[in-house]
């Protein structure tokens, strides 16, 4: 098998893996992809995507078809066990914060049919199916290699990569070759996942039902025009195989499908799943980087699995297409690891407090919770990510700057918000560092921050950035690539220096990438 060298391959053609891959493409950088299986694997999985992570699809160029494949929610109900709402945390199906619905179901193997085709659009990225990585091996400093085999011919060979970046799943080689280990986070259950289908109309609250029942908590939502999720927690000594007919699952679901006949109903997966709560301990070692299940696997109790990896792509890739262009060094790198990490564990955090709200305490839980419900919106980060969908800022690091007020708006997401021409934010950024300000512009700050490749957002009063920028208390923000405030100032002159300058001439992807192909 003859393989070339390339600047960076990508372990792995999930959700995180093309976002990654796209996203790279995007900025032109020679990618190659490399999966396991020929195409999608088509078994149901993720179900659930927020308002960022929509943003980041309409970045990679799908917001239209994913539009086309999934439908708003309309938020998150706690039920006691006899279905009456003990609390109910509503999203917004208009267009928010960040330009899309803030809760939206869909099927994981359509979602990455469209963005396997989107990334055809991407002539620097290829994306090869059927292979096993056998190893992979980075010598100090040097380029990384990666070993595989064509699972059909029998084939090996050996691709050189100047990074590579391993989305491969919750039973990573990537990590095992690092030398990391998961933590865990002390959260393990089994639960049944049932995806059924039916033409019947089940008349129920469009949005996710998580039954909260210390004998067996369930989780309902409908995901598609005939399709519907649960999720129940197994008892002990019972398993998936217990429920693979309408039969024996029929009394599970009665509650939501009411009078229809098990024949209405049909059956697409049961699967058994042992929800985690796990985190790498390191998530980088020198050319080598876990994203997604490689690097923190969480219970789904808020529907934030699969996000989780594309906020690592989106986090990752911009850095590394700018030092591979050499227009920012290297270390900068670590700052992957430094504001994803606590990112990603307070999510898990979150994540299992609902899963223990559901399931924990016997009746005196039951009780407590018909008691507590109605107060849930005080904890601190059930406020924020629970009610008004917001998730944490990203933490200090070589890109996110504190200011002389703390933190302030750097870490946050700039909001896409609509600007006097009609156009959003990202419409204008399009991948690029922004410069927003509500201060006077000189024609010679316009011209720099354009010749750094940036460009300038004016905030004029009256709109919804000149509104953020005062809430944030500043006049300034400078908006890195992908969205997030790297730091803020009084004066928009002093952000400027920080915008990296264009590539200087003779420094390339290419260099970081010398080594033979075999
Ligand atoms: O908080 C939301 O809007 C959605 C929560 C969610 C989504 C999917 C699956 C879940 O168990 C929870």
């Amino acid at each position: 098998m003859t393989v070339r060298a390339v600047p960076v391959v990508v372990i792995g053609a999930g959700p995180t893996g093309l976002a990654a891959a796209t996203l790279l493409g995007q900025y032109g950088i020679e990618t190659l992809v490399l999966d396991r299986w020929e195409s999608v694997y088509p078994l149901p999985r993720a179900v659930h995507l927020d308002d960022e992570i929509y943003r980041l699809l309409a970045r990679l160029g799908v917001a239209e078809e994913f539009a086309a494949i999934s439908r708003p929610a309309h938020g998150l109900r706690l039920l006691d066990r006899e279905l009456r709402v003990l609390a109910e945390f509503r999203r917004g199906a208009d267009l928010g914060r960040h330009g899309h619905p803030e809760a939206n179901m869909f099927d994981q193997p359509q979602l990455e049919e469209l963005l396997r085709a989107n990334l055809e659009r991407h002539p620097s990225v290829t994306l090869r199916g059927n292979v096993e990585i056998t190893a992979i091996a980075q010598s100090d400093g040097g380029p990384v290699r990666v070993r595989l085999t064509d699972r059909t011919t029998g084939e090996t060979g050996t691709v050189t990569a100047g990074y590579v970046l391993g989305c491969d799943g919750a039973n990573s080689l990537a990590r095992e070759t690092i030398g990391a280990t998961m933590q865990d986070l002390a959260f393990t259950q089994r639960w049944l996942v049932v995806d059924l289908a039916t033409d019947a109309d089940l008349a129920q609250w469009e949005g996710v039902h998580q039954v909260c029942d210390p004998v067996r908590a369930a989780t309902y939502m409908r995901i598609g025009e005939r399709r519907h999720r649960w999720e129940f927690q197994l008892l002990s000594g019972e398993h998936a195989d217990d429920y693979r007919d309408m039969t024996s699952l029929h009394p599970l679901v009665r509650p939501w499908t009411g009078d229809l006949h098990a024949e209405q109903l049909e059956i697409v997966r049961t699967a058994e799943y042992t929800f985690r709560a796990q985190i790498a301990d390191h998530w980088r070692k020198q050319r080598l980087f876990l994203l997604g299940d490689a690097a923190h696997l969480t219970p789904p109790f808020i529907g934030q699995g699969m996000g989780a990896g594309l906020r690592d792509a989106a986090n990752l890739t911009w850095k590394l297409a700018a030092v591979l262009d050499g227009r920012l060094p290297e270390h900068v790198l670590d700052s992957y690891e430094a504001e994803r990490k606590p990112h990603a564990r307070s999510m898990i955090t979150l994540a299992k407090l609902v899963g223990t709200a559901m399931t924990a305490g016997g009746d005196t839980g039951s009780a407590l919770r018909r008691l507590l419900a109605p107060h849930l919106h005080r904890l601190p980060g059930l406020s924020n990510r629970i009610l008004d969908s917001r998730t944490p800022a990203l933490h200090r690091s070589a890109l996110v700057g504190r200011g002389r007020l703390g933190l302030g708006l750097a870490g946050r997401l700039c909001p896409n918000a609509p600007l006097p021409d009609g156009r959003r934010f990202d419409d204008l950024a399009a991948g690029r560092y922004a410069l927003v300000t509500s201060a006077a512009v000189t024609p010679a700050l316009r011209s720099e921050v354009h010749d750094r490749g940036g460009v300038l957002v004016t905030a004029p009063p009256g709109t919804a950035l000149h509104r953020w920028l005062r809430r944030g208390h500043t006049a300034a923000a400078l908006v890195r690539p992908d969205g997030t405030v790297q730091r803020t100032a009084p004066d928009p002159k002093a952000l400027c220096g920080l915008l990296p300058h264009r590539a200087p001439a003779g420094v390339s992807q290419g260099d970081l990438c010398q080594g033979e192909a075999s």
